[in-house]
């Protein structure tokens, strides 16, 4: 069987131990030749990659890993790029989170205006590592995780709307996850499931085990109650904020109760509640610092002073590795495999922006993903996805056109922002903030 060469782009990041283990977990069916990591922050990366190759000599020794900064290096020769870059890292996620917060407007990763602002940051980052993978492997497919990930499939579709990029979230099965837990099955996959919406920012119609019988019932009897907090043991989870999450859905579900709704979707509709219980000091940038990072870095120093792996591991079995490592393979061996990933309209809901990208079931075999009808949406889904996804349109107009207008516009837009006013106060405070990172406004 052909051995695959993958890049992990991207490399210094905290995903990356979990994605290497599950890659060399996954050989029976996926056999590795090499796996290359690739950052543009060499310190960042340097930890992880000696950490993850004596792993890999203590483990799997027929694969080679190898780590660089130098484009040529890492994109030559390659079959896949796994991409989890963070444009501006940890220090701009807490200013995205921080600077909305201080007008009593929702400061997150991905929504609001700080997803808008690292959108701004993100596109550049993006086409560079794709256009390195086009330009050196032209045959390699980019799977990317790269956040915000709504804002930065719309921008790969306008700017490189031939490319083999597929952009993925790994939140609906983290809580597809959960569901099998509340079912009491065994794996996600004995469910099939219909879902669509924009990327954090969907709703699920219908889950059916493998025979056709509906699930949903025992799912909305238990939403209702506990929203999606069943005891799992997922580790991302553990944090107090995720548990709030979780908890969060059954609100989330009230609005709703003929589907089951994304977790993200709670800055959107419960704006007001979520600011006033965030700490406005201590924010999820800060706790993430505080645990995964610290603990990742901390055991790759481990592994490295003791030369050795076989003590010391990093938190397995997650749903972001299985995957991203599922994709793969549903593309090289053409397995058809069902997945939910962020793919062009173009009629997939047909009363929707044939241009929007949305979140939606696909087929996934050799030639990527076949997006499967999902017919029409009701009012209050369409009026909502309407406003989110000219949002997302608005920031790469911006982006493209070095627009000041069109961002001010995007995050009036934003359902989580009260008013234009609040947006330009922000907006200028985000500009100064963002620097070099975003193209010039004018
Ligand atoms: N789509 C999803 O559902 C999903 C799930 C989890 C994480 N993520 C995303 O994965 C990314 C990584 O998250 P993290 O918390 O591990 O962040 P991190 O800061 O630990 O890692 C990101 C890495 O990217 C590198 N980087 C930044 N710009 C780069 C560029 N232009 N070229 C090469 N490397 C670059 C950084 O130096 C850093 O090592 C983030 O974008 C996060 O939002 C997405
Ligand atoms: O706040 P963070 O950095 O911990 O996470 C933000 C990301 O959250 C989602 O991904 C989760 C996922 O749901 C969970 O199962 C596990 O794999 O961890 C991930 C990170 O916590 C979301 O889908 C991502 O887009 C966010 O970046
Ligand atoms: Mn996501």
């Amino acid at each position: 069987m052909k051995k695959f060469v993958v890049t992990v782009a991207g490399g210094g990041s905290t995903y990356t131990p979990g994605i290497i283990q599950m890659l060399l977990e996954n050989q029976d069916r996926f056999p590795l030749e090499e796996i290359k990591l690739y950052d543009n922050l060499a310190q960042r990366q340097e930890p992880i990659a000696q950490a993850m190759q004596i792993y890999c000599r203590d483990n799997y020794p027929e694969v080679k890993i190898s780590y660089s900064t130098d484009p040529a290096e890492s994109f030559t020769g390659i079959d896949f790029v796994m991409a989890q870059l963070r444009v501006g890292l940890y220090d701009m996620r807490e200013k995205d989170e921080k600077i909305p917060l201080k007008y009593d407007v929702v400061g997150q990763e991905t929504c609001g205006p700080g997803g808008i602002a690292y959108g701004m940051r993100s596109i550049a980052g993006v086409i560079e590592v794709l256009d390195y993978m086009e330009k050196y492997s032209p045959e390699a497919w980019m799977l990317n995780y790269s956040n915000p990930a709504a804002i930065v499939a719309e921008a790969t579709q306008r700017l490189r709307p031939n490319s083999k990029i597929i952009n993925i979230c790994d939140m609906p099965v983290a809580i597809e996850t959960i569901f099998a837990a509340i079912l009491g099955l065994k794996s996600r996959k004995e469910m099939n499931v219909r879902y669509y919406g924009l990327n954090h920012f969907g709703w699920w119609t219908s889950i059916t085990d493998k025979a056709g019988n509906d699930l949903m019932p025992k799912l909305k009897e238990f939403v209702a109650v506990k929203g999606y907090a069943a005891e799992t043991e997922d580790y991302q989870h553990r944090a107090q904020s995720w548990k709030d999450t979780y908890l969060k859905a059954k609100d989330t579900f009230a609005l709703d109760p003929e589907t089951l709704p994304n977790t993200y979707l709670k800055y959107y509709l419960y704006q007001d509640d979520i600011v006033a219980h965030e700490n406005k000091d201590f924010t999820r940038t800060n706790e993430v610092q505080a645990t995964r990072e610290k603990d990742v870095f901390a055991k790759a120093h481990q592994i490295i002073e003791a030369d050795s792996a076989h003590d010391i591991s990093f938190a397995t079995g997650s749903p972001h590795a299985s995957f991203i490592v599922d994709l793969a393979c549903a593309i090289a061996f053409n397995t058809q495999e069902r997945m939910l990933l962020i793919v062009p309209n173009n009629g997939i809901i047909s009363n929707f922006d044939p241009t929007a990208m949305v979140e939606v079931p696909c087929l996934v075999g050799k030639n990527g993903p076949e997006p499967l009808a999902m017919g029409t949406i009701p009012t209050f889904q369409k009026g909502l996805m309407e406003q989110q996804v000219a949002v997302e349109k608005l920031v790469v107009d911006a982006w493209m056109e070095g627009s000041y207008q069109k961002l001010w516009q995007a995050l009036t837009m934003s359902k989580t922002v009260p008013s234009a006013g609040v947006a330009k106060k922000i907006l200028d405070e985000l500009i100064e903030a963002n620097g070099d990172f975003w193209p010039v406004l004018k």
